[in-house]
């Protein structure tokens, strides 16, 4: 790979070289000292993996423009990979990258069931299990759409299931997306580029130039002559670093819970808080992304207090044009938001397989093997349910604060001593027998 990309263009080699390190694997070591902002390596935009590339390609690029609607962006660049994997010899060119490539990835989609089951209750379970189903119906499309009607170019025995699981985890664990300067973006691949692991500790240090299509990599820090060069995948959390990447980042700070907020469009008023969503820049299903350093954003609370607007709150607030939801509507209307805050949030975390304080002690006893499948998934499931414990302590401070501003009394249901709002039916029970 490394003699094609130095005929190809490619500048930086010579001061870098491919190693294995403990910690993360195969990555790229420095052969000499490098200054924070020096430029390490270039790509020329020639040898990168593009979709206008895949087009552009005398073979298959016709193949897939023929397909219409056109595939996306990953199922292009995936099937790209396929394509050369199965045609091109592993000596050279795109065919010498494809060789380098790892032979099977831990992505959460290829886990084992009783792996995943340790992250049960955590968004990375439910997506990844949506994302299994997903991934059969988009891989049948695509037979049905393109493998399937030029065989010679996709041989079935080479573009099965598990083939498409890996080119597409390829991508997603490999590509690099820049925006352009027209609010257009690129995704792409870059062959040794795409060696580079992540660090927090280095600033974003890969660049595209939209001009000459070029992409760099300039050090993220200063490095000494036998150091591990790393790029910045950006801030993610760990439930999305297992998904895409097949790996975690113990204590990540960016770890966060992804809370759907949905609403039945046959509920009352619908087509009124619909619109009061839209001004407030939010839509009948909206993901809020919980995270450590907010986990009760504003626009959550936004929600549900257009969510739970009664007959007269929402003819006053429709008179608005602004977003109005922004401020507390009323006391009533803030109190029963906190309240069904705090429970959906309860039951969210009752939902987790194993609490956070057993997941803790289990993690510290090294119960889960360090780097394994199933110790990753630990790690979101504690990440997720601290974002979770955070955001309900924020929902039943703000919740006491208004009760005891506004002399909305608490009260205790008889029936499962669950303290409630007065005059609303116990949500737990759901008995209206209240103490
Ligand atoms: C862009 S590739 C980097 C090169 C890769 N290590 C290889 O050998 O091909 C991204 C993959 O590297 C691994 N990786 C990157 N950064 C890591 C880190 N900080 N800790 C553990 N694994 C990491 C993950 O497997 C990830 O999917």
């Amino acid at each position: 790979m490394e003699s094609w990309l130095k005929r190809s263009g490619v500048s930086g080699l010579d001061d870098l070289e491919l190693a294995d390190f403990s910690d993360t694997g195969r990555g790229v070591r420095t052969r000499r000292q490098f200054e924070k902002g020096e430029k390490i390596l270039t790509i020329p935009n020639g040898v990168l993996w593009t979709v206008k590339h895949a087009y552009a390609d005398p073979i298959i690029g016709p193949a897939l423009l023929s397909a219409q609607p056109l595939l996306s962006v990953d199922d292009t660049l995936a099937t790209y990979i396929l394509f050369v994997r199965s045609h091109w010899s592993g000596d050279y060119g795109l065919g010498s990258h494809v060789a380098a490539l790892p032979a099977s990835y831990t992505s959460s989609i290829f886990f084992a069931e009783d792996e995943l089951e340790v992250s049960a209750g955590s968004s990375l379970y439910t997506i990844t299990k949506q994302l299994d189903q997903q991934i059969e119906v988009d891989y049948k499309e695509l037979v049905e759409r393109l493998f399937g009607r030029h065989q010679e170019l996709f041989p079935r025995d080479k573009f099965t299931i598990e083939d498409y699981k890996w080119a597409l985890c390829t991508v997603w664990s490999r590509a690099m997306d820049f925006k352009l300067g027209d609010g257009d973006s690129i995704r792409l691949l870059a062959a040794f580029a795409d060696m580079l692991n992540h660090s927090s500790e280095v600033e974003q240090c890969h660049i595209y130039d939209v001009k000459s299509g070029d992409l760099s990599v300039l050090a993220g820090k200063n490095y000494k002559a036998g150091d591990q060069v790393f790029i910045n995948y950006g801030p993610v959390p760990n439930n999305r670093l297992l998904r895409l990447y097949g790996f975690v980042v113990p204590g990540n700070p960016n770890d966060s819970y992804d809370l759907v907020l949905a609403t039945h469009p046959m509920a009352p008023f619908f087509e009124q808080k619909h619109k009061l969503w839209v001004s407030a820049g939010l839509d009948s299903t909206s993901t809020v992304s919980l995270t450590l350093t907010d986990p009760l954003p504003s626009s959550v609370l936004r929600y549900l207090r257009i969510q739970r607007l009664n007959e007269s709150d929402l003819a006053v607030m429709m008179s608005h044009q602004s977003d109005a939801a922004s401020e507390r509507i009323s006391d009533s209307n803030e109190v029963e938001v906190l309240r069904f805050l705090v429970e959906s949030i309860s039951s969210l975390l009752d939902g987790f397989g194993t609490q956070l304080e057993k997941l803790g002690e289990q993690l510290a006893e090294g119960f889960y093997s360090p780097g394994g499948n199933a110790w990753s998934a630990a790690h979101v499931s504690l990440g997720e349910q601290r974002v979770l414990r955070l955001a309900r302590k924020k929902a039943e401070d703000l919740l006491a604060a208004v009760e005891t501003g506004s002399g909305i009394k608490r009260a205790q249901c008889a029936a499962c001593k669950k303290v409630s709002v007065q005059l609303m039916r116990c949500g737990r029970c759901n008995e209206y027998k209240l103490g």
